[in-house]
């Protein structure tokens, strides 16, 4: 499977050494907004010895003309709410998408919404695997305890502006409040940590995912760019990437290497 890659930055370029570490796939360029190391190969720069993964810089690509020359299986997308105006091109292409932007515009969402119309596109504010099985064990507790309060808390690293896209995805899954119900906390370089607070009279359940290692989110994404190669045009999520998984059949595990 060929990949594009959007974005090399904190995460990006994480995603890149797992992409280029995964026997299946091939990280065919890297598209980033910053001027450093262009031309030069992602690979060379995460220390392998073979070339893999050109780097460019947005403002010098006509991506009129790109995806001609430079088709990729799946783009996939850790850069920035407006980048999804750069690969609208290579949709015509037949080039599947995963977007792991984690608060969109609304313009620019609904633009990714309309390239769903001509080809798949996977959107997930939180691609790690395990953030899912939060969100699907949140919901379970809440049905068999209706009554219990419930908070939502969300530590990230200092410098991260937006509230977390999953903390608001996992308050509208429940029906929060997003405004009164979810809590965050910036300190540090946390990488990303969502709990799920149940408070009862006299007991409290928390339900807790956090990733260690941006490669989470590098495993979550090869794992969906996979999944996306079978699927028609169309809009879908993580929770569809993995419903199979999560409906506990045995012909479905998933490869112990996902979750390590
Ligand atoms: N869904 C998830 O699981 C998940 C996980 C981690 C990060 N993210 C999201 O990924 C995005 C990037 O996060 P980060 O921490 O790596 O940020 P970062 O600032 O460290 O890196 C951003 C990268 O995107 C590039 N970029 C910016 N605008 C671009 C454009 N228009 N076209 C192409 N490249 C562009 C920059 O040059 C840089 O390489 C954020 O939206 C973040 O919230 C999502
Ligand atoms: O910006 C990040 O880094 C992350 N953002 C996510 C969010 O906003 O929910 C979660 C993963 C890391």
């Amino acid at each position: 499977m060929s990949i594009g890659l959007f974005g090399f930055g904190k995460t990006g370029s994480v995603v890149a050494n797992e992409i280029i570490n995964d026997k299946d796939c091939e990280l065919k360029w890297v598209m980033r907004e910053s001027s450093n190391n262009i031309g030069e190969f992602a690979s060379r720069l995460l220390g392998f010895d073979h070339k893999e993964g050109k780097i460019y810089n947005v403002y010098e690509v006509d991506f009129n003309e790109f995806y001609k020359d430079n088709y990729v299986d799946v783009i996939i997308d850790f850069s920035a709410s407006c980048a999804v105006n750069e690969y609208k091109e290579a949709v015509k292409y037949g080039s599947k998408i995963v977007s792991a932007i984690s608060n969109y515009e609304e313009e620019n969402i609904n633009q990714l919404k309309q390239l769903s119309l001509q080809t798949a596109v996977l959107y997930s504010p939180n691609i790690t695997i395990g953030i899912n099985f939060l969100m699907e064990a949140s919901k379970l507790l809440q049905k068999i305890a209706p009554n219990a309060d419930i908070e939502i808390i969300e530590e990230h690293f200092r410098g991260k502006k937006d509230v977390s896209g999953t903390a608001l995805r996992i308050a509208d899954a429940l029906g929060l409040d997003k405004e009164q119900h979810v809590n965050s906390i910036r300190v540090g370089g946390i990488i990303g940590k969502h709990e799920v607070v149940f408070g009862l009279p006299n007991q409290t359940i928390r339900i807790v995912h956090e990733s260690h290692n941006r490669a989470a989110f590098g495993q979550g994404a090869i794992y969906a760019a996979k999944w996306i190669m079978g699927k028609e045009k169309g809009s879908y999520s993580m929770e569809q990437a993995l419903s199979l998984i999560m409906s506990g059949s045995k012909d479905n595990e998933l490869e112990p290497t996902v979750l390590l």
